[in-house]
């Protein structure tokens, strides 16, 4: 199999991370909804340290770094919690 090959299966991996991380913004719209309607904190600290714990052991389970990973999620729970806040006019909520 040639580099060039492997690389064309990287960008195609790296494609279907993108679109995963897009599904992952419009559900933190959602989310951002019912917040807002039932008045509930953007930063949920239970929530998001159940969601670290969660993909550490799945990243140990699948045999790769556990920490790379973690810190993956923290960027991702951070941009879920600024759409959320985009969602709910900047500052309405904490
Ligand atoms: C999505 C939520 O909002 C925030 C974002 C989280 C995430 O991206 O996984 C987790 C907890 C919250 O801080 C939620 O409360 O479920």
């Amino acid at each position: 199999m040639s580099l060039d090959h492997v690389r064309n299966e990287i960008a195609k991996v790296d494609r279907d991370i993108i679109a995963l991380i897009a599904k992952r913004q419009e559900l933190a719209k959602r989310v951002a909804a019912i917040k807002i309607r039932e008045g509930i904190a953007i930063h949920d600290g239970r929530q998001s340290q159940k969601v670290l714990v969660s993909v550490f052991d799945r990243a140990v389970e699948s045999k790769i770094d556990p920490v790379a990973v973690q810190k993956i999620f923290e960027i991702l729970i951070t941009m879920s919690e600024e759409r959320q806040r985009e969602c709910s006019g900047d500052g309405n909520l904490p």
